[in-house]
């Protein structure tokens, strides 16, 4: 079965407005955008969207055998994403800012070398996707966030996010005087606005490689359609960039089976932290840990250290060592835990306790209790050789 979303949707670059999409309220279509040209059809194979545990997400509507190779389950093609050059010269595609636009201004005050220029990028382009789509409207978790930082149980990752939100209003106060062209000013009125759309953006975007004729460039690019598959470090599905008629696919694994009803999800972020998924995504993850440095302190880096003995093939298992260093770890980790206000028990009960909790809320809440699960992992039990398991 072959689902196309029939255009005109509310707007084609209305990003992930599944709500509005899917229901029979569609609104007219923005004149602004067939001023772009040519516009194709977003197709999607054997899914559905809707809402599930994390938001809204991509579900199979069929059950999908293993095959041998990868398969498409939806084509988006490029006239409908929202497309930035990550480097200069910048290239937007479609090209929807005139020249002279004084938005260029902003975002040549830019400077590459102190790493502001994607947090600007991003926010540009939400902006501008904003600003020529009426109903882009997207749920707004990391805003409120700030409120909700305190419950992170994390200083440091506390602390980054609030600098990170300070910058970004130091840039809106520099940008966003009195004086600045109108243009501008109707982009982001109050400072809530413009960090609500870096923080959309930066939860949104997608880095890819595309190749456009002869050139090669890495691109920011907001995806509609595709930017609801929610994430996992098992994924089931990857991006893949359609050379011959621009187009991304969202393709299953080759050999995968997915049954129906199952979500289908990519990964965000390979090697990911908790902290860094935290930080750009507002969510975290049981199997993860933190910056390794922030989070396993030096004593537990060193017990852990002297753990693997058993594991190098040459080396004779000395199992009086093995159990020292096990509980080394062990204490080390008992203390981490203790410093904790609250034990993993207790956040499970208020997470059990408030079904309905805001999510901003409920995310820095599972963010503590996953660093607490993955520290209780690394007690004896889960570490220890078999060997000394019941002796300790
Ligand atoms: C690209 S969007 C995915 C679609 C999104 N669920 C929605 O409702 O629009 C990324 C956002 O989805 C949520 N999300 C994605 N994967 C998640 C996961 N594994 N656990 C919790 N939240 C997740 C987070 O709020 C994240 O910022």
């Amino acid at each position: 079965m072959v689902y196309s979303v029939p255009l005109p949707l509310p707007h084609p670059l209305s990003f992930s407005n599944f709500k509005h999409a899917y229901t029979n309220q569609l609104e007219a279509a923005d004149p602004d955008f067939y001023r772009i040209g040519y516009v194709r059809r977003v197709r999607a194979y054997g899914i559905e969207f809707k809402e599930g545990p994390d938001g809204f997400g991509v579900y199979a509507s069929r059950d999908v055998e293993p095959l041998r190779r990868a398969r498409v389950i939806m084509e988006i093609p490029m006239e409908l994403m929202l497309t930035i050059s990550k480097k200069l010269p910048w290239m937007f595609f479609p090209d929807i800012i005139p020249i002279g636009h004084p938005i260029f201004d902003i975002i040549n005050s830019t400077n590459p070398e102190i790493g502001t220029l994607d947090l600007h990028v991003f926010f540009c382009m939400h902006l501008i996707a904003m600003t020529i789509s009426g109903n882009y409207m997207l749920t707004s978790y990391p805003v409120q966030m700030s409120e909700d930082l305190l419950e992170l149980q994390d200083e440091n990752l506390a602390s980054t996010m609030r600098e990170q939100q300070q910058r970004a209003l130091e840039f809106w106060e520099k940008n966003w005087h009195s004086a600045v062209p109108l243009k501008i000013k109707r982009l982001a009125r109050e400072p809530e606005r413009f960090i609500w759309a870096v923080s959309m953006v930066q939860s949104r975007c997608i880095n890819l490689k595309m190749r456009i004729g002869a050139l090669v460039q890495d691109a920011n690019m907001l995806i509609p359609y595709a930017d609801m598959l929610n994430h996992s470090f098992q994924p089931n599905c990857f991006f893949h960039w359609r050379f011959k008629d621009r187009m991304l696919e969202v393709m299953i694994n080759a050999g995968q089976r997915i049954r129906k009803g199952e979500e289908m999800t990519v990964n965000y972020m390979a090697g990911g932290k908790n902290n860094m998924l935290m930080q750009r995504y507002g969510f975290s993850s049981p199997v993860l840990s933190n910056d390794g440095d922030n989070f396993v302190d030096g004593a537990v880096i060193a017990a852990a250290r002297t753990l693997p003995r058993w594991s190098d093939g040459d080396v004779p298992a000395i199992p009086s060592m093995e159990r020292k260093a096990a509980k080394e770890l062990q204490e080390e980790c008992q203390q981490m835990l203790a410093e904790f206000p609250t034990t993993s028990e207790q956040d499970q009960k208020i997470l059990d306790s408030m079904p309905e909790a805001r999510r901003t809320l409920e995310v820095t809440i599972k963010y503590r209790l996953h660093r607490k699960l993955f520290i209780e992992k690394d007690e004896p039990g889960y570490l220890v050789p078999s060997s000394s398991r019941e002796e300790l």
